[in-house]
C-alpha cells in the first residue's frame, strides 16, 4: 500500500514561552490516505488552523513526528520546508489573489517556481485550469471584477495548477453564500478526486460536510473522533 501523504504521530504544540506558554495541540495522531478528503471541524480555538499550518510546513514543529508527502517535518530545515510547501496547494478563506493581476496571471503565478514551464506554457495551462473551474470567460479579469464565489474558484484553480500532492484549505467557504460555497467545494472535490489528490479542509460550515470521505473533530487541542482513516473495502475505522 502507498505511504500515506500525511502521517502525524503525537503532535504537541504550544504558543508562547514561560508562564505564557499555552498548549494548543496535545498528542495529535492523524493519517490521511492517498486521494482521501478529510474535513477538520471543531469549536473556535480548538487548534485546527495550527494543525493545518504545521502540516503545510508554514510553521516549525515542536514535539512529535509528521511525515508529509514523504518529508519528515520534525527537525526539517527551512529549505526543506520551502520545498515541501511548493508541492502543496493552499486555499484560504479570503482567496489571497493579487489585485493587480488577472485571474489567469494569478493562476500562472503558482507555477512560476516549477521551472519546467515557460511563461507562455504557464499562461496556457492557467487558462485550462480556469476552464476546468468554469471561468474560461473571466480569465482576463482582475479579482475586483469577480464575485466572491468566482474568486474562490480562481483560488481552487491556482491551488491545483502546480499539480500538488496535497491540498490544504482553511475555511474556504466562510465568506460565501450557501450556493457559491457548495459550488466551490464540489468543484474542488471533483478536481481533486479526478487527480487522486488528498484534501484536508478546515471548516465550520455544516453545509459542506457532504464532500468528506471522513470528518475529524477536534476539541481543546485533541482529536476526539475520526483520527483513523476508513478501511477501504472493509469495516470503517
Ligand atoms: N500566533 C499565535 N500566538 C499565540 N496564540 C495563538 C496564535 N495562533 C493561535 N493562537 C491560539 O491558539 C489556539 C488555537 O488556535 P487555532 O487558530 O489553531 O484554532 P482554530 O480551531 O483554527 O480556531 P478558529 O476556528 O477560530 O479559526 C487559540 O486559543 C488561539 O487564540
Amino acid at each position: 500500500m502507498a505511504a500515506p501523504p500525511v502521517d502525524l504521530k503525537s503532535i504537541t504544540f504550544a504558543y508562547g514561552a514561560g508562564e505564557l506558554r499555552r498548549a494548543v495541540l496535545r498528542d495529535v495522531d492523524l493519517t490521511i490516505a492517498p486521494g482521501e478528503i478529510v474535513l477538520l471541524t471543531g469549536p473556535s480555538g480548538s487548534g485546527k488552523t495550527t494543525l493545518l499550518t504545521l502540516i503545510g510546513a508554514l510553521r516549525a514543529m515542536q514535539d512529535g513526528t509528521a511525515r508529509v508527502l514523504g518529508q519528515e517535518l520534525s527537525g526539517a530545515s527551512e529549505a526543506e520546508r520551502v520545498r515541501l510547501r511548493r508541492r502543496i496547494g493552499f486555499i484560504f478563506q479570503n482567496h489571497n489573489l493579487l489585485g493587480f493581476l488577472t485571474a489567469r496571471q494569478n493562476v500562472a503565478m503558482a507555477m512560476e517556481l516549477d521551472g519546467g514551464l515557460n511563461e507562455t506554457q504557464r499562461l496556457k495551462r492557467a487558462g485550462e485550469m480556469l476552464e476546468a473551474v468554469g471561468l474560461a470567460d473571466h480569465a482576463e479579469k482582475p479579482p475586483s471584477q469577480l464575485s466572491g464565489g468566482q474568486r474562490q474558484r480562481v483560488a481552487v484553480a491556482r491551488a491545483l495548477a502546480g499539480d500538488p500532492g496535497l491540498i490544504l484549505a482553511d475555511e474556504p467557504t466562510a465568506a460565501l453564500d450557501k450556493v457559491s460555497g457548495q459550488e466551490v467545494v464540489h468543484l474542488l472535490r471533483d478536481l481533486a478526486k479526478g487527480r487522486g489528490v488528498p484534501i484536508l479542509l478546515v471548516t465550520h460550515d455544516p453545509r459542506i460536510l457532504d464532500i468528506a470521505d471522513r470528518i475529524v473533530a477536534m476539541e481543546d487541542g485533541r482529536i476526539v473522533s475520526g483520527a483513523q482513516e476508513a478501511t477501504v473495502g472493509g469495516e470503517a475505522a
